[in-house]
């Protein structure tokens, strides 16, 4: 397979897109009619290649000239990294592996080292792979990579960055980032949607109990559901009527936003982005997902007074408050919110699909963590929130599965914004840089026991100073830095309470329970690394859920 044709394979996963009908997935084709077949795009890219060759030959990017120029008169030592071909780069090395990814960039830094120079199609990217370099990113040189890229795809979706995530480092993101720290993600405002996730966790728990036919539940969905049913009753008061709509779309933005479509890899080929379609999925998504937030922003400002307030009247309150540098009109309020529902939601869900998949896999630690969960929530007969402290080895299993299935394999993409040296290497500005928080997660060289193995205990022996704050340069699920998320307790506190209600509540079993070890773990591909296979699990009632 020609290596374009490949990487355009693993491409195809944006279009094999998942449908949420009621915690189910059902994996569809979602080809419209009309819309252009796989195949046939196959062709359009190496169409497009072809004349991209001839553009990017005869007009190369202000980049490329500069660092080569720099680099030919020995002013600059750039990083190393694999063979480049013209148009493609160094996607070949990527695509020819056959793996993902954040998989393909560890064994690619293994042979070419841990601050590595590759151009995806045009776009320079340094991947960095240990815990100096990420330390050198995101802390000593915090400010001069405090950016992050903003793609074709992502500059649709976050209307031109006003939103948090893809904000230009600069005065608005510092003015949208102190919004969402001071009043959005607090430890206090974590606290007022107690009663919201217990109440959440209850209907998962019961719609997990009643179920009947099949046995079997699938997961990912479940999860899903449960995560975004939870954020949107915190974010906009109530259970999103749409939200199988909702969540479809921000699937697909998620697939958009992973940035291996010839749009961003390509940015300056009006050709490959017009032949991508990319940015027209993208326009769709936003227009489907802003429409149905407009409805919700009508509601909450016909509503008069009353009630808890939730994020979006939180964002409505300080819009009429004004006195901002930026004034947050209502397409920054979107842009916001969606992007909680984006950065929350996908993350939560994977990390408890990891965890119930890892605790499968090993009986021993399901064992533990089931047997502490009981032990010390028999007597309320449910998890009660308050008391989650006093489950330490449940907290271990979190965080190695935070560790081992790090959600955002590759972080969210980070962008040199003035000529800077990493590791004694130069990295011209404009340098997309990845950090590739999986492969340091995953290295003997910070977690020499069984680096492969799911071992919560590691983080009572030798891994017991590591956390996950930003300050273990090689355990980022987070990152680190200026940019580092604000989201955390949010994003925790539902994994907790999820996981531990689970387990007090059902015994579960795999789909093949005589041999727990062989569950397959391969990952999909996109933003965030989910499984690739269905979840399926039975649950068997142990304790009986509340409510019924
Ligand atoms: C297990 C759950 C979560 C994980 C693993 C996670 C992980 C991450 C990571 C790796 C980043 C990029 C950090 C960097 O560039 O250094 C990030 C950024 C961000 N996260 Fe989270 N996140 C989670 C949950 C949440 C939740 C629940 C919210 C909101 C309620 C949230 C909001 C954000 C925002 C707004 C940013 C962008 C920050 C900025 O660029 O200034 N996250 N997250």
């Amino acid at each position: 397979m020609l290596p374009i044709q490949s990487l355009i394979r693993s491409y195809q996963a944006e279009f094999l897109t998942q449908h949420h009908t009621s915690g189910r997935i059902i994996a569809q084709n979602s080809e419209e009619p009309g819309q252009i077949k796989m195949e046939d795009l196959c062709y359009l890219y190496l169409g497009v290649a072809l004349v991209s060759l001839f553009i990017v030959l005869t007009s190369r990017r202000r980049w490329a000239a500069a660092a080569h120029d720099a680099n030919n008169n020995g002013e600059l030592h750039l990083p190393p990294g694999p063979g480049q071909l013209p148009v493609i780069g160094t996607l070949h090395h990527l695509a020819l592996s056959g793996q993902l990814p954040h998989r393909a960039m560890r064994d690619l830094a293994r042979r070419h080292g841990p601050v590595m120079l590759l151009r995806l199609g045009s776009v320079p990217t340094l991947v960095v792979s240990s815990r100096e370099g990420a330390r050198e990113v995101m802390k000593t040189h915090d400010t001069t990579f405090a950016t992050r890229p903003l793609s074709a795809t992502l500059r649709v979706l976050t209307n031109g960055g006003r939103d948090i995530v893809f904000a230009p480092y600069g005065d608005y993101w510092r003015q949208v980032r102190k919004i969402a720290v001071t009043e959005l993600f607090t430890s206090r405002r974590v606290l007022s949607f107690r009663a919201v996730r217990q109440d959440e966790v209850a209907a998962m728990l019961r719609a997990i109990a009643t179920a009947t036919a099949p046995l079997q539940v699938e997961m990912h969905g479940r999860l899903s559901a449960f995560v975004a049913d939870s954020t949107a009753r915190a974010v906009i008061g109530d259970r999103c009527k749409e939200r199988d709509v909702f969540l479809w779309e921000l699937d697909r933005s998620m697939r958009l936003s992973a940035g291996f479509n010839p749009a961003d890899l390509w940015p300056s080929s009006r050709l490959a982005c017009w032949l991508s379609g990319a940015v027209r999925r993208a326009e769709e998504c936003r227009d489907t997902v802003y429409g149905i937030l407009d409805g919700i922003i009508q509601e909450h400002l016909q509503r008069v007074g009353g009630g808890d307030e939730d994020l979006l009247d939180v964002l409505l309150r300080i819009q009429k408050e004004g006195g901002l540098q930026f004034p947050l009109d209502m397409d920054a309020i979107k842009s916001v919110i969606f992007d909680i529902f984006g950065a929350g939601s996908e993350t939560a869900a994977t990390t408890l699909e990891w965890a119930m998949a890892e605790l499968i896999k090993n009986p021993d630690v399901m064992h533990k963590a089931t047997s502490e969960v009981r032990r010390t929530f028999e007597a309320h007969g449910t998890v009660v929130e308050s008391s989650l402290h006093e489950l330490p080895y449940l907290n271990l299993v979190i965080r190695e599965t935070l560790r081992l299935h790090t959600p955002l394999p590759l972080l969210l993409p980070r962008e040199c914004q003035e000529p800077c040296q990493v590791l004694g290497y130069d990295v011209p500005h404009g340098t997309q840089v990845l950090v590739n928080a999986w492969a340091l997660g995953r290295d003997e060289r910070y977690w020499p026991r069984d680096p492969e193995e799911f071992r919560p205990e590691r983080f009572e022996g030798e891994a017991a100073m590591m956390d996950f704050r930003g300050n273990s340069f090689e355990f980022l699920p987070f990152g680190a830095g200026r940019r580092m998320c604000p989201g955390m307790g949010f994003g925790l506190a539902n994994v907790e309470l999820a996981l531990a209600s689970l387990l007090f509540h059902f015994d579960w079993e795999g789909p093949d329970a005589e041999h727990p070890t062989e569950l397959d773990m391969t990952e999909a591909f996109g933003l965030t690394a989910r499984r690739k296979g269905e979840l399926l699990l039975r649950p068997i009632l142990r304790v009986p859920v509340p409510g019924l």
